[in-house]
């Protein structure tokens, strides 16, 4: 095939960049004629009613001071300059059970403050045990991605000011080398990725972790969900069995507590009669809502070839704001901000599959910017503590209710935080809103039109279809979102069978669906055999017999 058009999102030509203005000129006029990113209707008169009600908004500190609590002098300093007085709940109720030495399950709201409440008493132990550096490391506090672990490890500097107690940091990405050294200098807390500290358990001689005297998981439900369960289990067996240990999440799951009970196990056996039982703090379990008073979130239903029209009248409409979006793949964080980019809307990326410095450079250049937008997968979803997020956007629903909440969580952060959230669900997907019902979530839900849009559809197909380049990173991203939708955790909501392809492949900007070969683990129309000679003929994936699957594919196109 010729190739044409330039790699994306570079425009050397003279003629693509007049193809890109003109594309600006075309969409920004569509745009002005759409309705979507106004809250109309039905919605306004709701939201309405909440803020009537005084429940948007609201105060998460309580009038508890830190200068109350047996602080030390280096610490209450630290916290001051920080500019922080007053704790919020959960630092009220958290911190003072830690200083008396009790292991914790911390369960509070995104935004609430969980950070110091860990921190603060972590620093306190190694201070009141006056540690040196050839102590080695007393503290390890493990974050589930690299992005969270550099901001817990900037929160610790911070409070760190005035004490002589040394901290390191350990995330992939970075060459291992010079982690190691400073390891064997002696590093008292350290803040790790689980991947990472695992390899220097391993490999790095002289890291001196018996003196551990305690544990803290950050983000524990999903450190102990699946992706990580075999690390963390063989983490814990490396570690002394004599420590404290603190789990804390804002969604609590059965696996934290199944967790819990292995790591707190093995110190009761020890010494049974001795060890005071772990305490479990639920900050909001008797709360009516699982999401903090200053969001709004609303939730708007429409088809699958409405989707990226959708959101880009969105950005449009938003631009002066801060906007997260949120996408099933990364392959689609690249096709939408290659498009975005090429369409002159610039935006961020992120994806756990960047290299290290562009996913740093992407998240600082967010943080750092009045408005903007950052498209990214779910590595951007937990804990990133990113100023004045306006929206989070769903693009791609999530696969279960608490990610949706960890999602959301980016924004309405901190004391008076505010935000918006809008979740973008195809109409065979309203079953989801009972799903976040169930998890104490409520969304105002609004049908858009985009009628007046639909022809930027042809402008979008022309652009994508005249470049190679953005015609095959489209494809890439068509086909893996088919995987990723297949791979739903609740199938009874998100069946790929129910997806109509053509539109699917509209909101790539595809005129029909490409041929993509695509590997979906079942299917109930296809017999057993003729499954098992598709796998063996491909190995350990198979070949979908939907095989190219094309618009004429009538089983799986409605
Ligand atoms: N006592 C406090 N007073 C004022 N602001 C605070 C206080 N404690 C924390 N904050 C601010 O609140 C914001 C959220 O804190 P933090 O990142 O610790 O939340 P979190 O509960 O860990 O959220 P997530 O569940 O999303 O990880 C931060 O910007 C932090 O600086």
């Amino acid at each position: 095939m010729k190739r044409k058009g330039a790699p994306v999102p570079c425009l050397e030509r003279e003629e693509e960049v007049g193809q890109n203005k003109e594309a600006k000129r075309l969409t920004e006029e569509f745009v002005a004629k759409s309705e979507i990113g106004d809250i109309t209707g039905a919605a306004a008169q709701e939201e309405a009613k909440v803020a009537k009600r005084g429940e948007f908004g609201g105060s998460i500190l309580t009038d508890r001071a830190f200068s109350d609590l047996p602080l030390s002098q280096p610490t209450l300093k630290a916290l001051d300059e920080m500019g922080f007085k007053t704790m919020t709940e959960i630092q009220a109720r958290t911190i003072p059970l830690l200083l008396e030495g009790r292991d914790v399950i911390g369960a509070a709201q995104t935004g609430s403050g969980k950070t110091l409440a860990f921190l603060v008493p972590a620093i306190e132990m190694m201070h009141f045990a006056q540690c040196l550096p050839r102590n080695g490391t007393k503290i390890i506090v493990i974050s589930p991605t690299r992005e969270l672990a550099m901001q817990t490890h900037a929160v610790a500097k911070s409070l760190l000011k005035h004490h002589t107690q040394t901290l390191g940091l350990a995330v992939g990405g970075v060459p291992i080398g010079k982690e190691a050294q400073q390891l064997v200098k002696g590093v008292n807390l350290l803040v790790a990725t689980p991947g990472r500290l695992l390899d220097h358990l391993k490999k790095t001689k002289n890291f001196i972790y018996k003196n551990l005297e305690c544990l803290i998981i950050d983000e524990a439900d999903r450190m102990l969900g699946l992706n990580f369960k075999d690390e963390m289990e063989d983490i814990i067996k490396r570690l002394p069995m004599k420590r404290h240990t603190i789990l804390f999440s804002a969604t609590q799951s059965a696996e934290v507590f199944e967790f819990a009970k292995l790591s707190f196990k093995k110190k009761a056996e020890e010494n049974e009669a001795a060890q005071p039982k772990p305490v479990y703090i639920g900050v909001d379990d008797q709360k009516p809502k699982a999401t903090v008073s200053g969001l709004k979130q609303y939730c708007c239903i429409m088809e699958s070839e409405e989707k990226f029209l959708a959101l880009y009248t969105f950005l449009k409409k938003q631009r002066s704001r801060k906007t997260m979006v949120f996408f099933s793949t990364r392959q689609a964080v690249k096709f939408y901000s290659e498009l975005l980019g090429y369409i002159n809307m610039e935006c961020f990326h992120m994806d756990g599959t960047q290299k290290q410095s562009a996913r740093n450079s992407n998240l600082r250049g967010f943080t750092q910017a009045k408005s903007g937008i950052l498209l990214c997968t779910d590595v951007a979803a937990r804990g990133i503590d990113i100023p004045s997020v306006d929206w989070v956007v769903q693009y791609d629903a999530p696969r279960e209710p608490e990610m949706y909440i960890h999602r959301v969580g980016r924004t309405a952060r901190g004391e008076g935080g505010q935000g918006k959230a809008l979740l973008f669900l195809l109409t065979q997907e309203l079953a989801f809103l009972s799903c976040l019902k169930e998890a104490k979530v409520s969304v105002i839900t609004q049908k858009i039109d985009i009628t007046k849009t639909l022809p930027l559809q042809a402008l979008l197909e022309k652009i994508v279809g005249e470049n190679y380049y953005l015609s095959q990173s489209a494809k890439n991203a068509y086909k893996t979102c088919i995987e990723a939708y297949n791979s739903h955790q609740i199938k009874s909501v998100f069946n790929v069978h129910t997806l109509n392809l053509k539109g699917v492949a509209k909101s790539f900007c595809f005129s029909s669906p490409p041929k993509v070969n695509v590997n979906l683990e079942s299917r109930p129309s296809i017999s057993r055999n003729r499954r098992d000679r598709n796998r063996s003929q491909h190995g350990m994936s198979f070949t979908n017999p939907y095989g190219n699957m094309g618009a004429n594919n009538r089983q799986f196109v409605r």
